[in-house]
Order: structure tokens, then sequence, then C-alpha cells
């Protein structure tokens, strides 16, 4: 057991993982948990390259090359957090896989909600809580995980011919000093002081398999499955006024909508409406 702090930061057991996660005809295969590597996302795309079938995941105790979005890096002490990527090759419509990364983003957002408001066994993390409490994780478009204007989690979701690896990064036990950005934080300082990760990622991998085969099961239709419903409900982006830090240099400013049919957020500003694809949102008001 790794000790920091006054925070425990025990290990992933993979075989416990993999007999409560990989059963017949779920959607996860192979559950692997790795001590360390460069970046789950590039293990999981070197896979997807040799033709690996979908359903794999991969999770390390330390990642030392983690890729962000936007070029960036993700960086986290060993055992801090979840460092998890995911193999996936829905069978859908080209147009729709912009949905894969907003699905795992609701996927992690709801999972840490529930999880952070009950324990497994049902005892509440918040003493004196009805029920109703917990981090209240939301999302800014298209994916990143916020509690207020932090972030707690960063979703990476790469394509690789006809399959998608996505990447979660959940900040965990991370304590203040720990943060790779003053602007990060982490279920600790959240006020959730879990230890365990393993019910997290259960968690997460359980939502991203029942949402995803919902989605997959209407062509990957978002109306259909309530996907853009459910996103519209947890993404804090909607309805504030925004910067849009679009990829090539330029800005744009103006009122988030509304996430369209194709999940692009789709923005008023002073030259008409816009529906943005890529690019990085900065929460102006
Ligand atoms: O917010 C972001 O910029 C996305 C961060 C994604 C980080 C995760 S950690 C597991 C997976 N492997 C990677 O190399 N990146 C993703």
């Amino acid at each position: 057991m790794t000790r920091y702090g006054d925070l425990e930061r025990p290990p992933l057991h993979e075989a416990a993982l993999a007999h409560a996660l990989v059963r017949p005809g779920g959607l996860w295969r192979s559950v692997r948990v790795v001590e360390e590597t460069g970046s789950t996302n590039a293990d999981l795309a070197e896979l997807a390259r040799a033709g690996e079938d979908e359903g794999v995941l991969l999770a390390t105790e330390l990642q030392t090359s983690g890729r962000g979005r936007l070029g960036r890096t993700w960086t986290a002490p060993a055992r801090s957090g979840l460092a998890v990527s995911m193999l996936l090759r829905p069978d859908v419509p080209a147009g729709r896989l912009a949905w894969v990364p907003l699905l795992t983003g609701v996927a992690v957002a709801s999972a840490v909600r529930r999880l952070t408001g009950f324990g497994e066994s049902g005892e509440r993390f918040f003493p004196g809580a009805d029920g109703d409490e917990h981090v209240p994780a939301v999302l800014k478009w298209p994916n990143d995980v916020l509690v207020g204007d932090r972030k707690l989690a960063g979703i990476l979701a790469e394509r690789v011919g006809d399959a998608v690896v996505v990447g979660v990064g959940l900040n965990v036990s991370l304590r203040e000093d720990e943060l790779p950005v003053p602007s990060a934080t982490s279920l600790a300082i959240e006020g959730a002081p879990l230890s365990d990760r393993a019910p997290l990622l259960r968690g997460i991998a359980r939502e991203v398999e029942g949402r995803y085969r919902e989605w997959a099961a209407v062509s990957g239709d978002p109306e259909m499955s309530g996907l853009r419903a459910d996103y519209r409900e947890l993404c804090a982006t909607i309805g504030r006024e925004v910067r849009v830090e679009l990829p090539g240099g330029t800005e744009l400013l103006g009122t988030a909508e509304d996430v369209d049919l194709d999940g692009r957020l789709v923005v008023a500003g002073a030259d008409g409406v816009r529906p943005v694809s890529a690019g990085d949102v900065v929460h102006v008001r």
C-alpha cells in the first residue's frame, strides 16, 4: 500500500475488476491493469491498428506520457487517480462518432455523482446527506468534467480507422500541492476522500457500457437514445457566455445556445449563429 499524505492509495486489482466487468454478451471482453505505461490511449491505438476487436479496457497505475486534448499532456502521481482507455468499434454512421467522447463525459459525470452520493454498500460519504448530495460534476463542452470552474477529469477520444480509443483521466486523491495546474481539482479536494478507486472504475465502465449499447442500438442517434437530453442536462456550457479558442488560433465570443445533433456547440456571436466542432471553451460568465 502506498501512502501519500493522509490518503491511502491502494492498487487496482486486475482479476477482481475483470471478474466484475467481463460477462457473457457484455461489452467488456478484456480488462487489463498495468503498473506503468507511457499512454493507455497509445497502447490501445496500437492494438486497434493490429485489428483488435472492441471491448478492451486498459488502466494503468502510472502514466508517463499521458496525452491530453489539443496536444496537451495529462499527468498525475502514481495511483492518485484513474488513467483508463477503452477500445470501441462503433457500428454507427461516421458522422455520429463525434458523440463518443460526449457519451463518455456523460458516463463519467454520472458515475462520479452516483458514487460520491452513496457508497456501494449504501453508506453515505456525506453524513446527514439526504441522498441528493454528491460531488456536483458537470460538463464543459465537449467533455471536460468540472466541479465549479475546476477540472476533475479529462477525456481524449482518438480515431484509429473505424475504431475509437477513448481515454479518461480522473483525479481521485490528489492534494492541492499535487495538482498539475491550480485550475484542476480532485475528488478528495471536493470532499469525497475515496481511497479505493475500483468502485469508480467499475462505475465508469458500466456507465459507458450501458450508454454505448443504447446509443449504438439506434445507429448512434443522439435523440432516440436520450443521450443528447442527458448531455444537455449535465452541460454547464449551455446558456453561458463563452470564448472559444478555435484550432488555428482564432477566437469566437458569444453565447453557447445548444449542442446540435452532430455534437457541435452552437454559439451565437456578433456575426450570427455558428456551430463549433472543435476548440477550447472558456466560460466567461
Ligand atoms: O482533458 C484532456 O486534455 C484529456 C485528458 C485525457 C487523459 C487520459 S488518461 C488515460 C488516457 N491515456 C492518455 O494518454 N490520455 C487519456
